[in-house]
């Protein structure tokens, strides 16, 4: 049975987009929504961040280019980012205080990747989040480098279901991902189901 529904895939192939559209579908089924997504900032055509935005409109800083200097005493580096640690927690740490008390929820983790990993207040908010009764529909990075611990986590549990996006498969993919968060929800499919999967489609 899966209870959670991951979209991973190279850097621009489509995942946020995919969550959002996904998620417009849900709510218009009556479903609620809670959670954050990760979007890039661009200053006169280049990329200069990251910010985190609520699924309520709330932004703020993930990250910006530039050095620790500028973010003070948590801030830590990745490529030339600096990710704002306390700004990350501040925002998306709140949102995971009413986990599994509304029914038919999906909450968006869009994404648990690198800047994000650092918190380790986030880390155990995704893991009790995971335990919950909401849907999580998240989007986390294809395996490169050092294994990210949280990751490969979510990657080995019976109760996830991952998606490989590319670019070729990503319009074909949406009707699946749909079926997948309903199965989530327990909302009927109109699908057989059967047993548990864990495998990685596309
Ligand atoms: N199905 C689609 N058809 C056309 N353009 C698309 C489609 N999906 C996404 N795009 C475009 O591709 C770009 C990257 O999309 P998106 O931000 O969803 O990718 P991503 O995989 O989440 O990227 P990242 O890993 O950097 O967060 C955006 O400009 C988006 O508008």
């Amino acid at each position: 049975m899966i209870k959670h529904v991951f979209l991973t895939g190279l850097p621009g192939v489509g995942k946020t987009t995919l969550v959002q559209k996904v998620c417009e579908v849900m709510v218009s089924g009556g479903v609620s929504l809670n959670g954050f997504y990760t979007e890039e900032v661009r200053e006169s055509g280049r990329r200069v961040g990251f910010d985190v935005v609520t699924v309520t409109g709330e932004r703020g800083p993930l990250s910006r280019v530039g050095n620790e200097g500028s973010v003070g005493k948590r801030a830590y580096k990745v490529s030339q980012y600096v990710v704002d640690l306390s700004s990350f927690e501040n925002l998306a740490l709140p949102l995971f205080q009413n986990m599994g008390e509304g029914s038919r929820r999906v909450f968006v983790i869009d994404e648990i990747g690198k800047m994000e990993l650092f918190s380790q207040t986030f880390i155990q908010a995704v893991r009790q989040a995971l335990d919950s009764s909401d849907c999580i529909l998240g989007t986390i990075p294809t395996p490169k480098g050092k294994p990210l611990g949280l990751v490969e986590e979510i990657r080995a549990r019976k109760d996830v279901k991952v998606f490989m996006i590319t670019k070729e498969n990503r319009d074909a993919v949406f009707d699946e991902i749909v079926t997948a968060v309903k199965e989530c929800l327990k909302i009927p499919t109109g699908k057989k189901t059967g047993g548990t999967d864990n495998g990685t489609s596309g």
